[in-house]
């Protein structure tokens, strides 16, 4: 982390809470983290699309500071696309946030680069601010290519993209063998990986755009190990997955990024 970029936690709650889990998940959640916390750490929560308008009026009523986003976002504006949701939706229901390219995305349903790159922009376009995903298998992993394998897709998910788009977007590193695997990667294993993606942007874009964008991990994140993971140089925050799903854990590990004291 540095002094510069403001961490963010960002909870990925993935298939899971009905609208009305969510709500008291939201509402736990403000209450353990009053204002203070928020100047030093942005929190968000990024339910399923059907618990957005719920998680609004939420955070509207009680004028809390958490935000909120959604998983996934069509390329597409509008239009014959069964099942698709548009990023104008979004941005009409008030999303900060939305995560492009989730490996989960990636496997599952065979999102490529080009894709990632179509939907980041569909994002911007809309006001969104895309989290884009990047992260190697474990194949890669002890093959020992993971940097030149997360630069290629930090590249494939960015490709022409003006700098200041660039400076718009929020990057993720969730190497795919530590993601609800309870692995880990080490902090220094994080650092190393986000380290090449800051090189990249500088490269892609320029020095400043890359020393202002805020590049996560994700993968087993938990408030036991987001104090180490936050505190390597170019880790700005946390992507987390099951840990963001528990009111108690999530707000430990949301103040544990902003500083302490713990709630
Ligand atoms: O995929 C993730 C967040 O997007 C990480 O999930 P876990 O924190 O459950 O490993």
């Amino acid at each position: 982390m540095s002094g510069s970029r403001k961490p963010l936690i960002a909870g990925n709650w993935k298939m899971n809470l009905n609208h009305l889990e969510a709500i008291a998940l939201v509402q736990k959640i403000a209450f353990a983290l009053p204002a203070k916390y928020f100047e030093k750490v942005d929190v968000t929560v990024i339910p399923p699309f059907t618990d957005i308008r719920s998680v609004q009026t939420v955070v509207d009523g009680d004028k809390l500071l958490l935000t909120y986003g959604a998983q996934d976002l069509s390329a597409h504006d509008s239009g014959a696309y069964t099942g698709e949701i548009s990023g104008a939706f979004l941005a009409k229901l008030g999303c900060t946030f939305v995560v492009v390219g989730h490996s989960e995305r990636r496997t599952m349903h065979a999102e490529t680069d080009e894709v990632v790159l179509a939907k980041t922009k569909a994002a911007l376009k809309h006001g969104l601010t895309p989290i884009v995903c990047i992260g190697e298998g474990l194949d890669i992993r002890e093959s020992g290519e993971h940097v030149a394998y997360n630069v290629a897709q930090l590249k494939g998910s960015l490709a022409g993209l003006s700098a200041e788009d660039i400076a718009k977007v929020v990057i993720a590193y969730e190497p795919v063998w530590a993601i609800g695997t309870g692995r880990v990667a080490s902090a220094a294993d994080a650092q190393e990986v986000c380290a090449a993606v800051r090189t990249t942007l500088a490269e892609i874009a320029d020095a400043s755009t890359a020393a202002s964008v805020r590049v996560l991990y994700g993968g087993s994140v938990n408030a036991k190990n987001v104090g180490d993971i936050v505190g390597q140089t170019d880790v700005d925050g946390a992507l987390v997955g099951g840990a963001s799903l528990k009111a108690d854990e999530f707000s430990t590990l949301s103040a544990i990024a902003a500083g302490g004291p713990l709630p």
